[in-house]
């Protein structure tokens, strides 16, 4: 089957630049979890990555787990699926910087080197831009703050109204999707 060129992660035509929004957290402010249960970022969950955003400049986030034995995948290495898990999430961060709810359309990741269990894996992602409702961004894990690349993703994100949580979400009222939205 041949995919719509517009599902594709390298933008097909100039984007639109993105806009950081004027209340956006200022960089270096460490976002909280958007729900405590997420498996990527709550602090409730008994097995998840508790991976912790923090605003960077422009349109960019930061994000930093350790991986755990509840990670692994092949014994004492982290498994692909959370690498991306963790990519996943620190990209859906950059929502926060501009105040425009989306989802994950699609996410490509370039596994580059092994993830052992106890490593504390850096992650940034920065957006690239618009085009329509969906937002184009590229992310990379290090094993280190400034060691080797271990993961590239390029993602396309789709805007959604509110109500997308709601509809589709349990427990989540709009009134709560806003509330989430304003104070993140
Ligand atoms: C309360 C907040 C919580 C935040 C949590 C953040 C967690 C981290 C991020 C995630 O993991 S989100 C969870 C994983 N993702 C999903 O569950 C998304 C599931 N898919 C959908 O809900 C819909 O398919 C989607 C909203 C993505 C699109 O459906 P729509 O009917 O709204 O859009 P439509 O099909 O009209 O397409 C709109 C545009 O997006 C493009 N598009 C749609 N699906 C795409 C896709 N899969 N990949 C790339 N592009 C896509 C599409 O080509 C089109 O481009 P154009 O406007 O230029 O024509």
């Amino acid at each position: 089957m041949i995919e719509p060129p517009t599902r594709s992660a390298t933008p097909q035509r100039e984007l639109e630049p993105p806009e950081r929004h004027p209340e956006a957290p200022a960089p270096g402010t460490v976002l909280p979890s958007h729900y405590e249960n997420c498996v990527a970022c709550g602090p409730s969950h008994p097995t998840g990555l508790r991976l912790v955003s923090t605003a960077g400049p422009e349109v960019s986030i930061s994000g930093e787990f350790t991986v755990t034995a509840d990670h692994q995948g092949a014994p004492g290495l982290a498994h692909g699926g959370v690498l991306a898990l963790a990519l996943d999430e620190t990209l859906g961060g950059l929502s926060w910087l501009l105040r425009r709810p989306m989802v994950t359309g699609r996410l490509e990741t370039d596994y580059i080197r092994p993830v052992p269990v106890g490593t504390t894996l850096f992650l940034t992602a920065r957006c690239l831009g618009f085009a329509g409702r969906r937002m184009y961004a590229k992310a990379v894990g290090r094993l280190g703050p400034e060691g080797s690349v271990a993961l590239r993703a390029s993602a396309v994100f789709v805007v959604v109204p509110p109500e997308h949580f709601v509809e589709h979400g349990t427990d989540m009222t709009t009134e709560q999707v806003h509330d989430y939205e304003v104070n993140p």
